[in-house]
Order: C-alpha cells, then structure tokens, then sequence
C-alpha cells in the first residue's frame, strides 16, 4: 500500500450517511434555532433600553423607571445567559449523536470494505478515521448557530436606520467588504485545507508504521530513516496548515477590523447629528451597540467558512470511502446453515491491485467435503493466494471459486467465513483475553469448546498452568507472547465451533520440531472428515493430508496423491 491520500471525489452532494443522523437530529437543530433567534431578539431589547436610560430617564431623574426598566433588563439577561448555555449544549448533543452514528457507520464500511478497491496505507486510513473529528467539531460548534444570525443582520441594520438615519452608512457599507474578504480568500482556504489533510494523513501514515513495528525499527536500525520521514512529513504538514491557518483568519480578521471601522464612521457621524440634533444621545449609543451585533455575525460566518472548508475536504474524504464497494453480494446473498465443504476453482486468474503481475493463473482444482490438501511451492508462488480467494477477502479477476457449488461472491461473507476456521500466516492476535481471542464471536464459544480447541493446539500446555491463563490480557497484536504461542492460540481459532473447511497457512512455522510432532498427532483425530487447505513448506506436517497440490509461479505444476507427489518431489521433478 502507498502513502498516497485518498484522491477526493470531486462530488458535492450530501450522502446518507451524513444527511441521515443529521435528519434524525433535527428536533435538536430546530431548538437551536429558536434559541439563536431569542439571543438576537434579546441583543435587540438591550440596545433599546440603553437608548431609554440616555433619553428618558437621564435626562428627568426618574430614578423609579430606571427600577422598573433595570428589573426587566435583567429578567432578559437571566433568559439570554440560560438560552446561551441552551444553545450550547444543544449544539453540543447534536454533534456528539451525529459523531456516534456517522462512527459507527464508518466502522462498518471499514469492515466490509472490498480489500483489492482498498485505497490508502493503515495510517492514512486510521488518519480518514479521525477526519470524523473535524466533521463532528463543525457539527458540534456554537459557530453553526451563526446561520441563524444572518437574516438578523437585515433587521438590526433596519433598527439603525430607524433610530440614527444615515448611521446604517458605516455597518452597511462595511458588509460587502466582509463578504468579499470571505469569498476571495476561500478557494484558497479550500485548497489549502486539502493539502493540509493529505499531509496530515502522510504524517499519520509514518507514525503509525513505526509505533506497530517499533520492535523490528530498533531490531534493524531503521530509526534514522523513518525519522527523516517523520520530520519530512511533519514539515509539510505544518507548512500546509500554517498556511490553511493565516489564510482563515484572513476574513476573520477583515471583519474584525471593519467592525471597529463601522463603529468608529458612526460615532463620527454621530457626533454631527447629535450637534444638529438630528438624533438623541440615546440612538447613538444604540447605534453604536447594535452596529457591532451587524457585524459581529459576518466574523462567525467567515470562522464558519474556514471550519466549512475543512470539513467539506473531511466530508469529501470520508465520502470516497463510503463509495467504495463492499464486499460481499448486491442483495442478501446465500446464508446457508450448514456446508459440505466442497471447495473448487475454475480457470482462475488473479492479480494484486497494482501488482505487474498475475499470482495466479488458469487454476482449476477441485477438493471434495471431507478431502484433506497440502500446498507445496516455493516462496511466492501464490499458495497464500488461493487461502485468500477461497476466504473471499479478493475476487479472481477471471474464472471463479465455488465453495458447494455456489460462486463465494453469492454468500453473505461473514456467514461462509464461519464455515471456514482459518490460521492465516501472520497469525494476528487482538488486544484481549486469550478467551476473547480464540473465541471471537463465534457462537459455539463455550467454555468446553475453547478448552477442547486449546487443547489441540497446544495452547492448554502454556496457559492451563498461569492462574489467570484464558483471562491474560494481551496487549496489540498479541504482544507479550513467543511467536510459537501466538501460532498456537491461532490454531484453537481456527478449530473453536468445528467448521467444516480448514484453513492452514503455515500453521506450525514458528514451532520446534517437538512441539510441531506433537500438534500433528493431536490433529490427525480432529481434521477427520473435514475439509483441510494446509499451506506449507515443511514436509512433516503432510502427515495431515491425503493429497498434495504443487504451485510454480502461480500455476498448478502437479497435483496427487501425497506420497506419489512427495515421491516425484524427492526425485528433483517440481518445486
Ligand atoms: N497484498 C499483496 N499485494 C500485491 N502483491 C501481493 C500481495 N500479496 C502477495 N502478493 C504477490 O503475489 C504473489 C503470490 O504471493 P503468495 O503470498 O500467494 O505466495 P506464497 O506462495 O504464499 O508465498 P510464501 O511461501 O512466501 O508464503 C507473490 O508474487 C507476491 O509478491
């Protein structure tokens, strides 16, 4: 997989996937609404009333009203403060749920992602993953309730005009400088936002290479060349999101200034009104109070673009991700309760995504239920290949594996997967208890069952003797276990539940030769009457099978019987 950043979908409009929780949020949003709008009406009575006190009560000592308007002022603004924490925490409710729901999707579109339309390394996904965060911080701003404020714009710039005539000149012609500040500097914003995500996404990509390999970076020294990519990345990306940064505050600044602009224009002009007695004291202090509300929105707007920009380029990202096709059939598919085990393939050819070349070529083989297969051949010959095909984690480009039958792509992959107990090659474990690993969330997970399959593979041998053995947290990728266990407990996976097809992708490569001889013998009861796909190169572990199948570069160079095929290998013919 390369570093590069997923390539953005140039496409606008808003998914399922993000329009659903917003809908279902909708109540919230419509309360947000009404408490934006009484924040504004209430920002309005304010004004008016300083105008009162200038006016009427200053002017005839009419301390009573001033009792009487103060008591109703703060009355307005106990319900202003209460209605701003409303807002806030409403605000804040709809991004969380909006963060929950749209993660929860994610998640799953992770799982059933098509492995060969997989875009992007484990950083850049992981990084992908955490653009939810720039999504719900937008979703969860108090900024987002300056939508609201716009149109109040029109109705405070009219209250000025009301109350001082040509006092509206300053904020009015201060507006189009604010806008056109905001429109200019966005394309940039935009630009600048998605250079700043893909270079963020590179840095993840690093980071996260080198903290799940740190063992192997310091083992093989390689801390000085991922660090020259760190710093690399780390450069770029503070490049990029400085100028992402300075480009934002750009608008938020200009509007920053004409508020103080507009203020100052209508105190100047104020002044030559109040000599000419045009206006009252009064207006001009409301004036000047409510030509900082005119504007003041226009500064969250330009914050809400420069957030907007960065979250559309997340949306846009995340959105390419959500297209990705997934596995599995269009409809339901087939979900069969039980299987035979029949495994074939017809005129298969398959090629990595990217990859020069084919791993395997015009492969037809067939393996009755209950037929037990060993694949020899050398290094990349693509025997690792066929166990992933036969898994459905890829599709063959041409021909098709049938397992019953049936086309694998027919089945729910889930539902066959759990016909099929597969120890894959790099045996990862999960952070967990060995119970939780060699159970997963199969159904017949009991207790007895995962002692039986731990005793097969060996596992009981070392765990059954730690107090707290099954229960033994392991940490990522089954740290804190020789690779010899680690194998092991793959292997009880593997037969946890008895599914009809297993699966063995060098089972036993980690093991000494005891060990290994002692696995076998336990094995040999247990795959009786199953399906068996045993990759390896090691010639012991053939007791297991019946039938050997011989790869070379891709393509069936023999298939027999086992002790005639072995008999043919001995003399030098294949592999
Ligand atoms: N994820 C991948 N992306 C691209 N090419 C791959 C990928 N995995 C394997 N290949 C290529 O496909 C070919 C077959 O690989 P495969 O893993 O099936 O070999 P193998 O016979 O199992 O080898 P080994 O004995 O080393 O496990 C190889 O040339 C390999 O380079």
């Amino acid at each position: 997989m390369n570093d590069q950043p997923l390539i953005a979908a140039a496409r606008e409009r808003f998914a399922p996937w993000l329009i659903e929780p917003m809908l279902r949020n909708r109540a919230i949003y419509v309360k947000v609404a009404i408490a934006a709008t009484m924040i504004n009406l209430f920002a309005l009575i304010s004004s008016l009333f300083t105008m009162t006190v200038y006016d009427r009560v200053i002017p005839n000592d009419a301390s009573s009203s001033l009792v009487g308007l103060t008591i109703g002022l703060v009355i307005v603004l106990i319900f202003d403060f209460v209605l701003r924490l409303l807002r806030v925490y409403f605000v804040d409710v709809a991004g969380a749920n909006i963060d929950h729901d749209v993660g929860d999707t994610l998640f799953a579109k992770l799982l059933a992602l098509r492995l060969d339309k997989r875009k992007g390394s484990t950083g850049t996904l992981t990084g992908l993953m955490r653009e939810l965060e720039t999504l719900r911080d937008f979703f969860a701003s108090a900024t987002l309730s300056a939508i609201i404020d716009v149109p109040f714009i029109l109705i405070t710039l009219s209250v000025i005009a009301a109350l001082g005539g040509i006092l509206v000149l300053p904020p009015l012609l201060m507006i189009p400088v604010v806008v056109l500040a905001g429109m200019l500097t966005n394309p940039a914003l935009d630009r600048l936002s998605a250079k700043s995500l893909g270079d963020g996404l590179v840095k993840q990509s690093v980071l996260i290479e080198t903290i799940g390999s740190l063992e192997t970076v310091k083992a093989i020294g390689a801390g000085p060349m991922q660090r020259d990519r760190w710093r690399k990345a780390l450069v770029k990306h503070s490049h990029s999101s400085l100028g992402q940064r300075l480009t934002a505050s750009i608008a938020v600044t200009v509007a920053n200034s004409a508020n103080t602009i507009a203020y100052c224009g209508i105190i100047i002009l104020g002044v030559g009104l109040l000599r000419d007695h045009v206006i009252t004291t009064g207006a001009l202090l409301a004036c000047s109070i409510l030509c900082g509300r005119a504007i003041a929105p226009l500064a969250q707007i330009a914050t809400l673009l420069s957030r907007l920009s960065a979250t559309r380029i997340a949306y846009r990202q995340i959105n390419t991700l959500m297209e990705t096709p997934d596995e599995g059939p269009a409809g339901e598919g087939l979900m069969p309760t039980k299987i035979d085990g029949r495994v074939e393939m017809r005129n298969v050819a398959f090629r990595y995504p990217g990859a020069p070349e084919n791993a395997l070529n015009g492969i037809n083989l067939s393996i009755a239920p209950g037929e037990r297969v060993g694949f020899l051949g050398r290094v990349g010959s693509g025997k690792s290949t066929i166990a992933r095909l036969v898994l459905g984690l890829y599709e063959p480009q041409e021909g098709v594996v049938l397992i019953d039958g049936a086309d694998v792509r027919q089945y729910q992959p889930h539902q066959i997967r759990s016909f099929i107990g597969a120890a894959m090659q790099d045996n990862v474990l999960m952070a967990g208890s060995v119970r939780d690993n060699i159970c997963l969330a199969r159904d017949a997970g009991d207790q007895d069952e995962m002692l039986r399959a731990a005793e097969i593979s060996g596992t009981h041998r070392f765990m059954g003797q730690i107090v707290n053995g099954y229960d033994m947290r392991l940490a990522d990728r089954g740290e804190g276990l020789s690779g010899g266990q680690r194998q092991s407990i793959s292997i009880a996976r593997a037969l946890v539940g008895n599914p009809q097809i297993l699966l063995f992708d060098e089972p036993s490569s980690a093991m000494d030769a005891q060990t290994e001889a002692d696995l076998i013998n336990r094995l040999q009861p247990e795959v009786a009457g199953r399906t068996v796909l045993l990759i390896t190169h090691r010639t012991s572990l053939l007791r297991l099978v019946d039938r050997v199948i011989v790869l070379d570069q891709g393509k069936i160079v023999a298939d027999g019987p086992r002790d005639a095929i072995l008999q043919r290998l001995s003399g030098g013919k294949a592999a």
